[in-house]
């Protein structure tokens, strides 16, 4: 581990997330300031049109009442551009070796990171959170969000990333050799830039894990069941034509 940067960066995406991104904030600022080694979290604020940048800005992530080896900032975009747009920004300013990117109500609890990071020393560059295998433990989800990740589960499967259960869990870790090339490469700026990372991942020659986490479907899902779904669709058959060169 390299004492002079971070060894965990985490980047959190935050679009009008005024009521949840405090208490998110507060858990992972207690979690890194308990653990050895140095961190940096990184909120990519999304052109929010409520107090996100006020409230992330008073829980001063900067460090003024932080512990030394906790670093943070903020990153505003001067509008909504989407999450995957907002995740490469966030990965390209980020300076730890590994680079974890989370959702802002924290899902998945971030103690789950426990479980990613080991398979880094095995070799691995992508280390992805997953809802679908034996061992994840996911609670609440309604019907309609099962039923629509299932049908684009199998789409992904077919068109995109063969072998990856679940593509679309915001718990996702890379060596941040993997996350920078990934970041500057890819082309999707809304939700199905998770696929995108995947597929790009793999051209590169990237070695992935999926590994079981916890997560938990938090009211105020910013994902139009509509809209997004049918953008995440046109994502998938866009993804391999703008890299078929690669
Ligand atoms: N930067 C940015 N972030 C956004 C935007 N919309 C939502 N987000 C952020 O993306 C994260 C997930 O959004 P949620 O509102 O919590 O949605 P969800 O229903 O739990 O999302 C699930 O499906 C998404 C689409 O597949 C996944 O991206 C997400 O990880 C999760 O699995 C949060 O941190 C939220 O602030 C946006 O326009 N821009």
């Amino acid at each position: 581990m390299n004492n002079e940067r971070p060894y965990l960066s985490i980047i959190i995406p935050a679009y009008n997330e005024q009521s949840r991104i405090a208490d998110s904030l507060y858990k992972v600022k207690d979690y890194l300031s308990q653990q050895s080694y140095r961190s940096e979290i990184i909120v990519v604020d999304d052109g929010s049109r409520d107090l996100t940048t006020e409230v992330v800005k008073f829980i001063d992530i900067y460090g003024k009442e932080t512990k030394e080896q906790e670093e943070g900032q903020l990153m505003e975009n001067i509008k909504n551009v989407g999450k995957g747009f907002s995740i490469a920004r966030g990965m390209i300013k980020a300076s730890g070796d590994i680079v974890l990117f989370s959702d802002a109500d924290l899902s998945t609890p971030i103690e789950e990171v426990e479980k990613l990071l080991p398979y880094f020393e095995q070799g691995f560059d992508v280390v992805i959170g997953s809802r679908k295998l034996a061992d994840s433990e996911v609670e609440k989800k309604p019907w309609y969000r099962d039923a629509m990740s299932l049908i684009f589960n199998m789409a992904v499967r077919t068109l995109s990333v063969p072998g990856i259960k679940d593509t679309q869990c915001g718990f996702k870790a890379y060596r941040r050799e993997a996350a920078q090339r990934i970041a500057l490469l890819q082309r999707i700026y809304g939700f199905g830039f998770d696929v995108e990372h995947l597929y790009i991942a793999r051209k590169q020659g990237f070695k992935i894990k999926e590994v079981a986490v916890k997560w938990e479907h938090m009211d105020g899902s910013k994902v139009d069941p509509i809209k997004d779904s049918l953008r995440m669709f046109t994502d998938l058959l866009k993804i391999r034509w703008l890299h078929r060169a690669m």
